[in-house]
């Protein structure tokens, strides 16, 4: 038996896109989805996501990190799958979709998508980090020397460390300018370092702005695997009309024995 696959990434976080209208993908079965997203023994890949049907949207979106599991939102995930349906021609330039964190609007025009992420209501300040959901939990810090930072070793210490099972995406950032920052992200259910988080970049624009870092409403990050933007608007210390912005860029297709 064989599986059609296509590859997509954003900002280097590589996703295998899935179109499961037919229903026909064995959504129960973990070890395939791991074996599927291991770069050595599979298509390799920092998690999958299936396209189905949905009743009152265009299409839902199932995202299994690469370690098997379902998980919470992905956002560049999410930009990935407006491009894949763009693609597939179920959409055109704007679209809503439903993923597990409610519903999202989003458009696509010259490989770059908008996507509407959910509104963020509580953000809480510790004295050397904050921590938020942006649609996936993020614990966001600030380090000095960013580029030769452990993110690894660091993140893996945070994630068992502080957040027992559930477990957390964990942010280390560094100041660019006033409205621009660097950030390298160890993502849960990879569990290692990967290019680019898309809800954790918009984690970290609202975090810097919720603790006084930057006052700009649209905020540039810079991710090993590219730029991202996220903008916002506020209303009484909660976050509103939230937007991630990137390049959604289709890689390959293929056909894998399964
Ligand atoms: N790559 C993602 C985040 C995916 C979910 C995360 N690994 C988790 O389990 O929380 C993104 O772009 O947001």
């Amino acid at each position: 038996m064989h599986l059609i696959f296509h590859k997509y990434q954003g900002t280097g976080n590589d996703f295998i896109m899935i179109d499961n209208r037919q229903g026909e993908f064995p959504k129960n079965d973990t070890k395939l989805v791991a074996r599927l997203c291991d770069r050595k023994f599979g298509i390799g890949a920092d998690g999958l996501i299936l396209l189905e049907n949905d009743d009152s949207t265009d299409f839902r979106m199932v995202y299994y990190n690469a370690d098997g599991g379902e998980s919470t939102m992905c956002g560049n995930g999410g930009r990935c799958i407006v491009a894949f349906a763009n693609f597939l021609e179920i959409i055109g330039e704007s679209t809503s979709f439903i993923a597990i964190d409610g519903m999202h609007k989003a458009s696509v025009t010259d490989g770059r998508v908008r996507l509407q992420m959910t509104d963020v209501d509580t953000v809480t300040v510790f004295e050397n980090y904050t921590f938020l959901n942006t649609g996936s939990p993020h614990h966001v810090q600030e380090v000095n020397a960013l580029d030769n930072f452990d993110v690894r070793t660091q993140g893996e210490k945070l994630r068992y460390g502080k957040y027992g099972k559930a477990g957390s995406n964990i942010n280390f950032v560094s100041p660019v300018s006033k409205d621009e920052f660097k950030v390298r992200t160890y993502e849960r259910g990879v569990e290692d370092e990967t290019l680019s988080c898309g809800t954790g970049v918009t984690a970290v624009a609202i975090a810097m702005h919720s603790t006084g870092k930057t006052s700009g409403n649209s905020i540039k990050l810079q991710t090993p695997g590219g730029v991202l933007t996220v903008s916002f608007e506020t209303e009484d210390g909660k976050y509103r009309n939230v937007h991630l912005e990137g390049p959604a860029t289709r890689v390959f297709e293929g056909k894998i024995d399964i």
